[in-house]
């Protein structure tokens, strides 16, 4: 379980959000919603440790996650809304490694799969500088289906940049992940088809 409580954010020298609370069980989908600067990127880079809350706590399984780093990370995948590639290398290449800084191991079969489900079978051994942007968005993706054993998944805006088709199987799959009992906690501005009972947490109401 991810657990919030009374969580302020300071950017520059203004409070974003104040006393923010908020508990994610598993299997469940949260869309973090508001309007554009509210903090909703601001709140997820708390959520999975990238940055440090002026005030409050962000707890899993009921330790705090600044104390415990390494246990955190190995729950919790973070997708930013870039796509956080090394344009030298292929997108293979790029899987592999995004696995390796996270202690996990990916098979180059393993990956090849991942690629091909997400439609990037012909561009897996091009290097990622001259792959169009929603290319790019889908190796940042593809981490997904090799993450199906971290429970806790939280994702900057996934669906942007994405065609029709990757949309809907991309929902299908976060479907599938808190089916299994995984967590989604995630913004998007796009309406996404989810099978999934999506809980909205609107951080402009959340917050005070
Ligand atoms: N490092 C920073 N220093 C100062 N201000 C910042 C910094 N990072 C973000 N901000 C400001 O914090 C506010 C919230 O930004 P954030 O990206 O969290 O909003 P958001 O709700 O995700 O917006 P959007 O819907 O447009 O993606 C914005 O006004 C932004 O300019």
């Amino acid at each position: 379980m991810l657990e919030v409580t009374e969580l302020a954010c300071l950017r520059g020298d203004r409070l974003l959000f104040a006393d923010v609370n908020l508990t994610v069980s598993p299997g469940e989908l949260v869309r973090i919603g508001g309007p554009n600067g509210v903090g909703k990127t601001s709140l997820l880079r708390l959520l999975c440790g990238l940055s440090l809350p002026e005030h409050g706590a962000v707890r899993w399984h009921g330790r705090r996650i600044d104390r415990h780093r390494d246990a955190f990370h190995q729950d919790m995948l973070y997708l930013g809304h870039s796509a956080a590639l090394n344009d030298l290398l292929s997108p293979i290449e790029n899987l592999r490694f995004a696995a390796a800084t996270h202690g996990r191991d990916a098979h180059e079969a393993t990956c090849e799969a991942a690629l091909e489900r997400i439609g990037l079978s012909l561009q897996r051994d091009l290097p990622a500088k001259v792959l169009s942007q929603g290319q790019r968005r889908r190796v940042g993706l593809a981490r997904l289906y090799l993450s199906e054993d971290v429970p806790l998944w939280i994702l900057d805006e996934p669906f942007v940049a994405l065609d029709v088709d990757a949309v809907r199987d991309l929902a299908e799959w976060l479907d599938a992940h808190c089916a299994r009992g995984g967590m989604v906690v995630m913004t998007t501005h796009q309406d996404v088809p989810f099978r999934t009972a999506v809980r909205l947490f609107d951080l402009a109401e959340a917050a005070c």
